[in-house]
């Protein structure tokens, strides 16, 4: 079967992906004018055709458009290549969405270019939906914190980081002191409000190269990056501090207030996983629960 132009043109006009026709140039300001849109473009962007036709595409880009995104689709135009990427743009509204975009030259009969061509796909609640997901598998529910998953592969990355420059990096780990005594006194409820006033504990202590997870039950780490010991007991010393000075603040139970047991250790030469160093930060924290609580040890 042989379709008619016309045809095409309808499939085009109708088609639930927004397509936009450009001319080649000027690929510098004011960019390439738009010779077509069918009626997905202009559902997606929230302008009639006729507020679209004649300008560049880089209307719809707003502040928060990625400049290396730009900067790509811009090597590809002039290599005359096909590029597909992801791209913020802005609706009439002000509103910004995010597009999969597909670009590819149209060539004449003859091999030159004569028009671009770029055929769209609304991503937003894709990539929010993706963004969620993601958070939902890193992230500790209850304290919002990187979850233990999440902490072992940052802190790994931190660990060859810090070996290949030569760099210290400590490694904490905090276990609350009688924390079931919290939970058979005042509630389960309480002992959550308590975790979570942990987890905010520690993101106020620490820097935001730092990296704070909470590792299972009443059970936290911490990774300094950068850091060498007497700075990291500087930081789990505020730390303990400012868990008593929160507890006084919230509205809880003065019985409810925990104190922290704390393990630190530093990366050593033979540490080639976290794993190594964290397991001597936790027989410091074991030695800090058998010497009576409330205490920081060192294991180096
Ligand atoms: N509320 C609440 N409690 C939790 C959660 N995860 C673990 N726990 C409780 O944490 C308590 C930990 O008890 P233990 O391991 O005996 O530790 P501890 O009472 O803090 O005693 P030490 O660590 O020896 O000082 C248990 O009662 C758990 O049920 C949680 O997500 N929420």
């Amino acid at each position: 079967m042989v379709l008619k132009q016309r045809d095409f043109r309808l499939i085009v006009e109708h088609a639930n992906d927004a397509i936009v026709v450009t001319e080649v140039q000027p690929l510098d300001e004011p960019g390439p004018r738009i010779v077509y849109v069918n009626h997905a473009f202009s559902r997606l962007c929230g302008y009639d055709r006729g507020e679209i036709v004649g300008r560049s595409p880089r209307f719809l880009q707003g502040p928060q458009t990625d400049r290396g995104t730009l900067q790509n689709i811009r090597k590809a135009l002039e290599e005359v290549r096909p590029i597909c990427l992801q791209l913020l743009n802005y609706h009439k509204s002000g509103q910004a969405y995010w597009v999969e975009l597909s670009i590819m030259p149209l060539l004449d009969n003859d091999g030159t270019v004569s028009h671009f061509v770029a055929i769209e796909r609304d991503v937003t609640q894709w990539r929010s939906l993706h963004e969620s997901l993601y958070l939902q598998a890193v992230t500790d529910e209850l304290t919002g914190l990187f979850n233990r998953r999440m902490f072992a592969d940052v802190g790994n990355k931190y660990l060859n980081l810090a070996r290949r420059q030569r760099t210290p990096l400590c490694v904490v780990m905090l276990d609350l002191d009688h924390f079931k005594h919290v939970n058979d006194c005042y509630g389960h409820h309480t002992g959550d409000l308590l975790l979570q006033l942990v987890g905010r504990v520690l993101e106020k202590g620490i820097r935001e190269s730092d990296v704070a997870g909470r590792l299972g039950g009443e059970e936290f780490g911490i990774l300094l990056p950068e850091t060498a010991l007497h700075d990291a007991l500087l930081v789990v010393a505020r730390i303990q501090d400012l868990l008593q000075s929160e507890c006084r603040q919230a509205s809880l139970p003065a019985g409810a207030w925990v104190t922290v047991s704390i393990g630190v250790s530093m990366l050593g030469e033979a540490d080639t996983t976290l794993d190594c160093t964290l397991q001597r930060a936790d027989q410091a924290l074991y030695t800090a629960k058998e010497r009576g609580r409330n205490r920081i040890e060192i294991c180096i």
